[in-house]
């Protein structure tokens, strides 16, 4: 048996947490041979609701879980933490994009990545989700200056996800049988998600009707979170909580050979972005690093779209560069 790892969640009352926390301790992200030690990080209002979800997961009696730390302390959440899934924030409510939640999150992320630089394993693996998650990430990272900054990543996995249910249903395949799907920049209505190199079954997709692609697929992808919110009066939470446990899964154990996945990350200047940015790419994982995918021929109508996204996250950077310590 492996030795337990120490996996922090915040926001482990709200919606994505109740979905999260059960499929960790079950063994979904890490592994069937990985134990965990949970950590549930809230605020004191929620602490109640968390003791129930505590009870729940030892109800569960999930043979991976050696332990759970509750707390509404950051420092004492994050003390010698492995993994951490950012996810306490405000979610948006209809009629808001994400970057509206900046001014009122911003501050969360800062006050982390803080307790991260103190108190973390030097190794830890964060993921950020809490909107707008690639510049929350950003803040989290200016506030850790001892942690490696690649260490600090947002999730642009369920626009991936998102991305691969459309075209599937399109082509009247399985997920399992597309590859090669990029989500590049912002989680956001400016991401662009990107079908120049999709494969069904290790075949180059071919005779993509283009309108479709450029008035339907791509604006039913960047609305998606948009749509979900309307017809269920929340934002998405289990589809949310999935994507999470694939981008840590997949950080952490690996991609498939000939495939890849999307993670935002800090740009090292590939395809044009400014070092440091928090940008959605094309990554393979081996070895719990991830890598990005280089030579992807990029067209015009996809540079526009890069470009759009990147413009984007500059600006909200800018926004809160007086938080960065
Ligand atoms: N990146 C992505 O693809 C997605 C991101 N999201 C975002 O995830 C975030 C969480 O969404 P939900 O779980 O639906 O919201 P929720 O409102 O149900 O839960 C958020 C929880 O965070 C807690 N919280 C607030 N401040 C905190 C702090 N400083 N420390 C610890 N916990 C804190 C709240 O008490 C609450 O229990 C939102 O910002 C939402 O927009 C949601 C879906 C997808
Ligand atoms: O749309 C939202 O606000 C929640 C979210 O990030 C998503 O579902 O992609």
């Amino acid at each position: 048996m492996k030795s337990p790892v120490r996996v922090v969640v915040t926001g482990a009352a709200g919606q994505i947490g109740y979905q999260l926390l059960f499929r960790i301790a079950a063994g979904n992200m890490l592994g069937d041979d990985q134990p965990v030690i949970l950590h549930l990080l809230e605020i004191p209002p929620a602490m109640q609701a968390v003791q129930g979800v505590v009870m729940e997961l030892e109800d569960c009696a999930f043979p991976l879980l050696q332990g759970i730390v509750a707390t509404d302390d950051a420092n004492v959440a994050f003390k010698d933490a492995d993994y951490a899934l950012l996810v306490g924030a405000m979610p948006r409510g209809p009629g808001m994009e994400r970057s509206d939640l900046l001014k009122k999150n911003a501050e969360i992320f800062s006050v982390q990545g803080k307790a991260i630089n103190n108190h973390a394993n030097k190794d830890i693996k964060v993921l950020v989700v809490g909107n707008p998650a690639n510049t929350n990430a950003l803040i989290a990272q200016q506030n850790a200056p001892n942690i490696n900054p690649a260490q600090f990543t947002a999730m642009v996995r369920l626009d991936h996800n998102r991305a691969i249910a459309q075209m599937a249903d399109k082509l009247s395949v399985g997920t399992h049988e597309l590859s090669n799907m990029t989500i590049w920049g912002n989680h956001s209505s400016t991401q662009y998600p990107d079908i120049s190199q999709l494969k069904v079954n290790g075949e180059v997709v071919k005779d993509i009707d283009h309108n479709w692609y450029e008035n339907d697929f791509i604006p039913t992808v960047q609305q998606r979170g948009a749509a979900i919110i309307k017809a269920r009066g929340a934002s998405s939470a289990a589809s949310a909580a999935s994507a999470a446990i694939d981008h840590m899964k997949s950080w952490a154990l690996g991609t498939p050979d000939k495939d890849w996945v999307s993670m935002a990350i800090p740009s090292d200047g590939s395809y044009g972005i400014e070092p440091g940015v928090i940008f959605g790419y094309p990554v393979t994982c081996a070895n719990g690093q991830y890598r990005i995918v280089q030579d992807i021929p990029i067209s015009d109508f996809s540079q526009q779209r890069i470009d759009a996204t990147n413009q984007e996250l500059r600006e909200e950077r800018a926004a809160v560069e007086h938080l960065f310590s």
